[in-house]
């Protein structure tokens, strides 16, 4: 004997607990509805009532950014389910990972001007280093550099000319001295350090992350 599946039911039980549920979880009902094949049209479901179920994607976006072009649990895909539309692949990849999109979305005009005048006024000794470390990156050999000296001789003025030059050639600068460089970010932010301190500290960042 078949029952005729009656879609609205779907639709009325989510709008009704929407007040109680968070986004997440209504994400995870209407997965094991379209898994458990129960909807008749997921599509029509889903057309009225995804703005429920993304209620905090922007929040999750702006934070975690592992953006849901991922297959479901046991392997599925919203390319499974006809008609279910799909993230738009090449917008996924590119705003995957935000530290990179940040990374490359300086202003390269006037990144250019800001090098271009600075390195006219570089001392001899702060060109033997931005030379060097300028060598080592174009030719993309690995290299630690520890460029240290008084307080005021010039450390933080050579640091913003690599970073510009690099940075208008749309390579990576990763920054950690929050309130004197541009793009940059406490260590403890960046590299995800514990505030407390103790033999057994890792940093915490994850295997598959942005960060990582
Ligand atoms: N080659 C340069 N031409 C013009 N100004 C410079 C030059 N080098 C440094 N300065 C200026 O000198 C001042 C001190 O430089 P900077 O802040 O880079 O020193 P620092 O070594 O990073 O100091 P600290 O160790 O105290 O942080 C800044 O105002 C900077 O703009």
């Amino acid at each position: 004997m078949g029952f005729l599946i009656d879609d609205n039911e779907f639709v009325s039980t989510i709008k009704e607990v929407v007040e109680l549920a968070s986004a997440a979880w209504l994400r995870r009902l209407f997965v094991i509805l379209l898994l458990s094949d129960s909807m008749g049209r997921p599509l029509s479901v889903w057309e009225q009532i995804w703005a429920y179920l993304s209620d905090d994607i922007l929040y999750r976006i702006r934070h975690e950014l592992q953006y849901p072009g991922k297959n479901f649990h046991n392997g599925k895909s919203l390319r499974n389910y006809a008609d279910m539309p799909v993230p738009n692949n090449s917008l996924v990849s590119q705003f995957s990972n935000l530290m990179l999109l940040r990374e490359l979305q300086y202003d390269a005009v006037s990144l250019t001007c800001e090098h271009d005048v600075n390195i006219l006024k570089v001392n001899e000794e702060q060109r033997v280093v931005y030379d060097k470390i300028i060598d080592c990156v174009s030719n993309k050999r690995h290299g630690v550099f520890f460029v240290y000296g008084f307080g005021g001789t010039g450390k933080t003025f050579l640091y913003r000319v690599l970073s510009a030059r690099l940075r208008y050639e749309k390579k990576i600068v990763i920054s950690i001295a929050s309130l004197l460089l541009p793009g940059s970010k406490m260590a403890h932010s960046r590299f995800n350090i514990p505030v407390e301190l103790t033999e057994d500290t890792i940093c915490r960042i994850k295997k598959d992350s942005p960060k990582s």
